[in-house]
């Protein structure tokens, strides 16, 4: 059987263990995304987004939780997969983009030379070569002085200039998918405005897919095709966009929606 979406979880669970019992955090949920489609993940605090990304990362399994289900990316089945394998996937054919960016780059080298070696690690440029796109991709998510950009380490830069140097990243390897977890959440209105352009970019040029966490409904409306809301480890709701905000379905959804008004009032 072929799949028609770039990514599809059927019966996703996890559990953990908790002193002798096995409590669930995720309850079976399905998921999918057609290419070029932004999915839009929301739900309160704790109801599951994050464990959901790093489930379908296949990040849990070596942190003691129980894993269950199957994530397909493009037909091609990831749960069983050897971490080597897994790793290269990572990166090359999914990419994350996450509330702190500050966590995806180490420290002690400059933002320039981990580009690269991101760059030569899934292709076969030379260095020069890896440089070079680099630099022109850095300029092409709107980061005005490249050169500088490479020479600068993390901690010199903005969080919004690391968020779109992660997008460049995303950019010059054109994975299949984008994971991004709140990834404007801890920015400025301007910045998260950028950031928001180049994610629409890397759909609407390379037609990237893109898992989009937001706890802001705004957000959501503007990027999303379709929504998928969450509440304790559940998907209670799986709409599209204009659907979601027009006719919600779910009691949970309408509560969402009316503290998003509520909050617009009191602001
Ligand atoms: N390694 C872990 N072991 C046990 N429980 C965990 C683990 N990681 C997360 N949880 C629990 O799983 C639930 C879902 O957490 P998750 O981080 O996915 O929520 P979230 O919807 O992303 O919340 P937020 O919006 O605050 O980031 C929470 O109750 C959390 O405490």
């Amino acid at each position: 059987m072929t799949s028609t979406h770039t990514l599809e979880v059927r019966g996703l669970q996890v559990r953990v263990n908790d002193g002798g019992k096995s409590l669930p955090l995720l309850k079976a949920i399905d998921l999918t995304i057609e290419k070029g489609q932004v999915l839009g993940l929301v739900g309160e605090s704790g109801s599951g987004k994050s464990i959901t990304c790093s489930a379908i990362l296949q990040l849990l399994n070596r942190r003691g939780l129980e894993v269950e289900g199957s994530v397909r990316l493009n037909g091609r089945q990831l749960t069983k997969l050897p971490n080597r394998e897994i790793r290269m996937i990572r990166g090359r054919e999914i990419g994350t983009i996450m509330q702190n960016p500050m966590n995806a780059f180490t420290p002690v080298y400059t933002v320039g030379s981990q580009f690269v070696e991101t760059l030569r690690t899934h292709s076969k440029l030379s260095k020069m070569q890896a440089r070079a796109q680099a630099a022109a991709s850095l300029a092409e998510v709107g980061l005005s002085e490249p050169a500088r950009v490479m020479k600068s380490y993390p901690h010199q830069l903005s969080g919004g200039m690391l968020q779109r140097v992660m997008i460049a990243i995303s950019m010059c390897l054109q994975p299949a998918l984008v994971i991004a977890d709140e990834p404007t959440t801890a920015l400025d209105s301007v910045n998260q405005l950028q950031v928001l352009r180049q994610l629409d970019k890397l759909r609407t040029e390379y037609g990237t897919s893109i898992l989009l966490v937001s706890h802001d409904l705004g957000v959501i409306a503007r990027m999303a095709d379709t929504v998928a809301v969450m509440k304790a480890g559940e998907i209670v709701e799986h709409a599209d966009v204009h659907d979601l905000f027009d006719r919600p379905q779910h009691d949970y959804t309408r509560m969402l929606l009316q503290a998003r008004l509520r909050g617009r009032k009191d602001a």
